[in-house]
């Protein structure tokens, strides 16, 4: 039988674009295609998501291997026949299930190789169990909590910081984790083993401040009735964490730039120097430039703390994390009551997400505790938040019938599924991806899934990349 000769297979290419654009097209069906070895070359997020195989599975295997069809045992069809359009039949899927499916199919036969490829698209006549894998998960850096790609590229970063022991200025507003970071800082540091000290420069006067940081001799002021050592002795060989350190007084500044770049201070009421080695991480809520600006404090010393200056975005520009942590704190609470867990209907979540969070993630632990014990077991309700959250803009009227939930499901709580998808990145970009990759490890099913994309999208474009 002569067959049809295509001027070029499509199945040659490693990663024909086109097929993909047709598989984005019909994300539902599964479409994949074999050389003329009947090796598969390309696997849809389609395929994964109807038949439960990853792409990383079959990619460059024998088809008869990798899954399992009924045509298949059979023969293959499609050497067999140039075209199957629209057949009904059952095909297996990883777990051992069946799942009805209408296949169509095209050959590539050359004149003197035979069979060289083809393509197979099959629909699904049912819906299938959806895949466990499609939303984004938490991803622990040091306590640190998640899911943001962007984020945890610049947390990953954060390793090589830490070994060169360069002071590093943390910006952010309040409860964004900065002490958080700078723990995280220190553990991965050399001085891991040394102390971590923390000092809010903004809640004490100048004098208990000087006293803290370099501490004081006895007799050196009224009421120093025995030696005591500083802060930075403490610190020695570890890292000190100058909280809040736009608010150090700027007679401490002037004392604190010695030791920041001769490594030597005095206490209060010594007569000699002493030496130590300490790491400066500080943090700040305002703009340290602007408090320089208006002469509240000493540029030679900025410049100095701030030799590495990080951001820390706030918890409403990394939308993705807040049904996220809002699960997590609130799984915790409950089980540190031991309380069931209330449930958070989609358009509770909704109101979280829209809702700005001007104590970040520090007033977000604090709203799920007071949900873990005033709604045990039930189903929250924007009228179960405190006042703030019906006032923000975004929130619904009360009467809102939207935000309301069901009143079967007042009765009946049911698992809160996040509704994150429509927040999620379409198409993580490389630097996204090699961070996901370095924060799990080369895991690639943790990582599409902090991705939320695929194990097949994410095997693709390592490869396009190289990144295997
Ligand atoms: N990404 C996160 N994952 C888990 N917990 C977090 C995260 N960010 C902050 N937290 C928690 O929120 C609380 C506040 O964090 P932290 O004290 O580090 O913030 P901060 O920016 O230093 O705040 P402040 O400026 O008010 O001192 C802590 O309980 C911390 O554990």
């Amino acid at each position: 039988m002569t067959r049809k000769v295509t001027s070029r297979s499509v199945v040659e290419t490693q990663s024909p674009d086109y097929l993909e654009t047709f598989a984005r097209l019909d994300p539902e069906s599964a479409y994949f295609a074999v050389n003329g070895n009947q090796i598969i070359t390309f696997w849809s997020d389609g395929a994964e998501t109807l038949l439960g195989y990853g792409a990383e599975e079959v990619l460059g295997k024998h088809c008869s291997q990798a899954i399992r069809c009924v045509t298949c045992s059979k023969g293959c069809g499609l050497k067999e026949y140039t075209n199957v359009s629209k057949l009904n039949l059952s095909h297996y899927r990883k777990d051992g299930s069946e799942i009805l499916v209408q296949k169509s199919a095209s050959a590539f036969f050359g004149n003197e190789q035979g069979f060289q490829g083809g393509i197979e698209v099959l629909k699904p006549l049912e819906r299938p169990e959806p895949p466990l894998e499609r939303s984004r998960s938490l991803v622990d850096f040091h306590g640190i909590l998640t899911a943001d790609a962007q984020f945890l590229n610049m947390l990953t970063g954060l390793r090589h910081v830490a070994h060169t022991g360069v002071n590093v200025l943390i910006r952010g507003e309040s409860g964004t984790g900065k002490e958080l970071v700078a723990k995280a800082l220190h553990a991965m540091s050399p001085r891991a083993r040394r102390a971590f000290v923390p000092i809010n420069c903004g809640t004490l006067s100048r004098e208990f401040l000087q006293s803290e940081l370099f501490g004081h001799r006895r007799g050196a002021f009224t009421g120093a009735i025995s030696d005591k050592k500083g802060l930075l002795a403490e610190a020695d060989h570890g890292t000190l964490f100058l909280d809040e350190v736009a608010e150090l007084p700027f007679e401490v500044q002037a004392m604190l730039l010695r030791v920041v770049q001769d490594q030597r201070y005095r206490s209060l009421g010594d007569s000699r120097d002493r030496s130590t080695d300490v790491r400066f991480i500080s943090a700040t809520h305002v703009s340290l430039r602007q408090a320089v600006k208006e002469k509240r404090f000493r540029e030679d010393l900025m410049f100095r703390l701030r030799v590495v200056p990080l951001f820390l975005p706030p918890l409403r520009d990394r939308k993705i994390d807040i049904p996220l942590l809002w699960q997590h704190f609130l799984l915790k609470s409950c089980q540190r009551h031991g309380l069931p867990q209330p449930s958070s209907p989609p358009d509770l979540i909704r109101l979280l997400t829209t809702y700005p969070w001007p104590g970040n993630v520090r007033e977000l632990i604090n709203v799920a505790e007071m949900i873990a014990i005033t709604c045990p077991g039930k189903v929250v309700t924007p009228q179960h938040l405190p006042p703030e959250f019906r006032e923000s803009p975004a929130a619904p009227a009360a009467t809102d019938q939207a935000f309301l939930p069901e009143p079967s499901s007042v009765a009946r709580p049911e698992p809160c599924p996040p509704p994150i998808e429509s927040w999620m990145p379409r198409s993580p970009d490389r630097p996204a991806i090699e961070a996901a990759l370095r924060a799990c490890e080369g895991n690639t099913s943790q990582a599409a899934k902090m991705l939320g994309i695929s194990r097949a999208t994410l095997w693709r474009k390592r490869k396009k990349w190289g990144l295997v």
